[in-house]
């Protein structure tokens, strides 16, 4: 990429935590219980996320962050940074691009959003309804409509400064209404959404772009995106600031890298791996690409047996919040249809969420699960990046992917933010390769021994599944 790489700042010893003074703590009118924004959640720290800290306050950075964004930051409960939070936001806000390469949950949203925030706040005089002074690029409709969540507290510090959020699903000519009506200088949206508009509103101006985020780029390039990047890029000036942030790195995203960003200073914050006795010795890195806080197991399975396992996996994780991804949609209807109707999961939450349904219906079938303190939802890889929900602490893998980087992305919507969270992947016989696959990838598995004799649930899957036909 031909950019220098920043060294992380030390994360934040146990002994800190501890000691003393208790970290973090919201004071004064931050303890206020501020209602929880779709899918932020705010608590109270504890030692364990705090291992995710650093030793750095977000006061403590340099060049200083102003007091309405430091007066934000409390308010949400953020105190002290995360290693990629510490690393980015001076550099952004010190006029560099950055190329950041950070594991999954390490809070890469605030790593942008609080810099873009701040470097408008030094706009003068203060913007023109149509001029565009920031855009927020991201892969999904759901991440996008996250990052604007998270956004809106810091926006607010912002005075005469619209934001909007441009995702598809709804009707491009109410976005196309509200620009004119209202204007629009940050715009937080897909890119098909966001090229669309700049093809429609002549008007808008972005002469003056100050930053431009890409996150999750290496989906945003497996998405197949790259032309309407290319084209959104090509409208915007040389002379702003660029931030690309992906969890994983590709040839692709280099490219992209060395494509839209100027000198770009790298960041890479990596989790340190968990010793596995029986990792092969040139296998074993320092650092992993998954979550300290992560257990990740697989499990080799006869074709027959696994629509049985995943149900015994099920009954006994019933307290958990769980997401087991799948190959389809159709995989999703499938389940989503037959899992309901066995008599063992009687009383689970089962929500199913996957990209050919309907936008409202995906958005309620988001909030549904992430209110839930326990349930499962099925899905595709619609929700395999970036989505920050509450509490989830056990991944499934159903249908492995065949990308490594999808199988982090996926397990990444656990363990958040140095939490413990559980994942596991099934596979079928003579599969191993995966999972040596896997390890070379620096992801650390751990065989699951046989779950002892999982009942047979197949004959009354198929019955389900006439009934539903039936009907
Ligand atoms: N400095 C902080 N202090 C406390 N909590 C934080 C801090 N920064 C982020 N968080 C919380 O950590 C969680 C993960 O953050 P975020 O969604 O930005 O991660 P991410 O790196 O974008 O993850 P992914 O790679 O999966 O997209 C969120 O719930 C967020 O509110």
């Amino acid at each position: 990429m031909g950019c220098g790489t920043r060294p992380i700042c030390p994360l934040q010893s146990p002994q800190d935590v501890n000691g003393g003074r208790q970290r973090g703590l919201r004071k004064g009118k931050s303890n206020r219980r501020r209602k929880a924004p779709l899918f932020c959640r705010r608590t109270m720290v504890s030692p364990n996320l705090n291992r995710a800290l650093t030793n750095t306050r977000f006061s403590d950075l340099n060049p200083a962050l102003s007091d309405p964004v430091l007066d934000a930051l409390k308010e949400g409960g953020f105190d002290y940074c995360t290693p990629v939070q510490a690393a980015t936001i001076p550099l952004l806000c010190g006029y560099k691009d950055v190329a950041v390469d950070a594991a999954t949950g390490s809070g890469e949203t605030l790593a942008f959003v609080v810099p873009l925030v701040e470097i408008l706040r030094r706009v003068s005089p203060a913007p023109k309804p149509q001029q565009v002074l920031g855009i927020i690029i991201s892969p999904t409709r759901e991440l996008s409509s996250q990052i604007y969540h998270v956004a809106k507290l810091f926006i607010a510090t912002l005075s005469n400064l619209k934001s909007l959020l441009l995702v598809g699903g709804g009707d491009v000519k109410a976005d196309v209404k509200k620009i004119e009506e209202d204007g629009a200088n940050l715009l937080i949206g897909t890119p098909s959404r966001l090229h669309d508009i700049m093809e429609r509103v002549d008007d808008l101006d972005f002469r003056n772009l100050e930053v431009l985020i890409l996150d999750e780029a290496d989906r945003l390039l497996d998405m197949g995106f790259q032309k309407q990047l290319n084209a959104i890029i090509s409208r915007l000036p040389k002379l702003r600031r660029t931030g690309l942030f992906s969890a994983t790195q590709t040839e692709a995203v280099q490219e992209l890298a060395k494509a839209g960003l100027r000198n770009p200073v790298r960041a890479e914050v990596r989790a340190e791996m968990k010793s596995l006795g029986d990792l092969g010795s040139s296998q074993h890195s320092a650092s992993s690409k998954t979550p300290s806080g992560l257990h990740l197991e697989y499990f080799e399975c006869e074709a027959d047996k696994k629509p049985s396992e995943l149900v015994d996996l099920l009954v006994k994780n019933k307290s958990r919040k769980t997401i087991i991804y799948f190959m389809t949609c159709a995989c999703v209807d499938y389940w989503g249809v037959v899992l309901p109707q066995l008599s063992v999961l009687k009383g689970l939450s089962l929500i199913s969420l996957h990209g050919k349904m309907k936008q409202n219906a995906r958005e309620k079938a988001l909030a549904k699960f992430t209110s839930l303190t326990s349930g499962v939802l099925l899905c595709t890889d619609v929700d395999a990046r970036g989505l920050d929900i509450l509490g989830v602490d056990y991944i499934v893998q159903y249908d492995p992917p065949q990308d490594p980087n999808v199988f982090i992305h996926r397990v990444g919507r656990t363990a958040r933010l140095g939490r413990q969270g559980h994942g596991i992947v099934f596979y079928y016989l003579r599969e191993e390769a995966y999972v040596e696959f896997l390890r070379i990838r620096r992801v650390p598995l751990e065989e699951r021994k046989s779950i002892d004799d999982a009942p047979d649930v197949v004959s009354q899957v198929f019955v389900s599944v006439l009934k539903k036909l039936n009907n």
